[in-house]
């Protein structure tokens, strides 16, 4: 892997972004490199948790600017659907994912935080979609992931002026789940990645389900997709074995 660094710490699977000296910045490259690893992963049962984070001073600032000058506009269509289509497959991904924001996340980077499940900042990261200031706008989902994230008003001052805001306001805003302090980032984001380790499987994988199809489909039918997953839960293991539990206990 040229742009990533993996490590493999079951139940955890860490993708750090690797390209330091230019704050993460996501190439064609880069964008290859994620999905593979995450293809190879897939059906590794002993990972359960996907954690990204990035190496020196950002998680990402963005898709690689450097790129655009070769872009014609039929490449830059095409560069848009690559990476959006990976932030598609990281949101669709049958395990959980968590961001771990330990410095800037923008435009594309911010992107990528947007497709996971959970983002956790650190009290120094900066985030925004400052692509409006390149005369773009975001083209990996923002667009799109941002509005159902914060509704809409928030999400257009975010996406029109382009300025860069602290990690406190973003999660005021519920851009992020939780803000840290840079020294306990790592521990606070391995723990919850443990505890979400420790649920069952196959009930975080229906949630993910319900959630993203749902939100994206009709209520009708998000609701219908809800109680099929419902159903389902029954078919499993852990579903017998901890509602037997609670019931033996209630039963003493
Ligand atoms: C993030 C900023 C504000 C940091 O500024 P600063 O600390 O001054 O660091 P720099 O010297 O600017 O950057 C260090 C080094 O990284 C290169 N770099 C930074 N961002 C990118 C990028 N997105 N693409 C390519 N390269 C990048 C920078 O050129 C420096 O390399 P040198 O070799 O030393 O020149 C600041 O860097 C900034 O504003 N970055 C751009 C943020 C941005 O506009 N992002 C949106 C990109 S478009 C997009 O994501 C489309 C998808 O929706």
């Amino acid at each position: 892997m040229e742009t990533i660094v993996t490590k493999e710490e079951p139940p955890i699977e860490w993708i750090v972004l690797n390209r330091p000296d230019k704050l993460n910045s996501i190439n064609s490259i880069m964008i290859r490199e994620i999905g593979d690893i995450l293809r190879q992963i897939v059906d590794n049962d002993k990972i359960k948790v996907v954690i990204f984070t990035g190496s020196g001073k950002a998680f990402s600032a963005g898709a690689d600017i450097s790129q655009f000058k070769d872009l014609d506009p039929v490449k830059a269509w095409e560069f848009a659907i690559k990476g959006r289509e990976l932030m598609d497959y990281i949101e669709r991904y049958p395990k959980p994912t968590i961001a771990m924001i330990n410095g800037y996340a923008l435009g594309g980077g911010l992107e990528l935080a947007l497709s996971c499940d959970l983002r956790i900042a650190s009290q120094i990261a900066e985030l925004g979609l400052p692509e409006i200031n390149l005369g773009i706008y975001p083209g990996f989902g923002g667009t799109q992931r941002l509005v159902r994230l914060i509704g809409k008003g928030r999400a257009m001052e975010i996406i029109m002026l382009g300025d860069i805001i602290k990690a406190d306001y973003a999660e005021r805003i519920g851009l992020v789940n939780r803000v840290v302090e840079p020294s306990s980032l790592e521990k606070e984001v391995r723990e919850l990645a443990l505890k979400l380790a420790e649920k069952p499987q196959i009930a975080i994988r229906l949630i993910k389900t319900v959630v993203n199809y749902g939100n994206d489909a009709p209520i009708l039918s998000g609701l219908t997709l809800e109680s099929l997953g419902w159903g389902i839960a029954f078919a499993t293991e852990e579903e017998k074995k901890r509602v037997n539990e609670f019931l033996s206990r209630r039963s003493k």
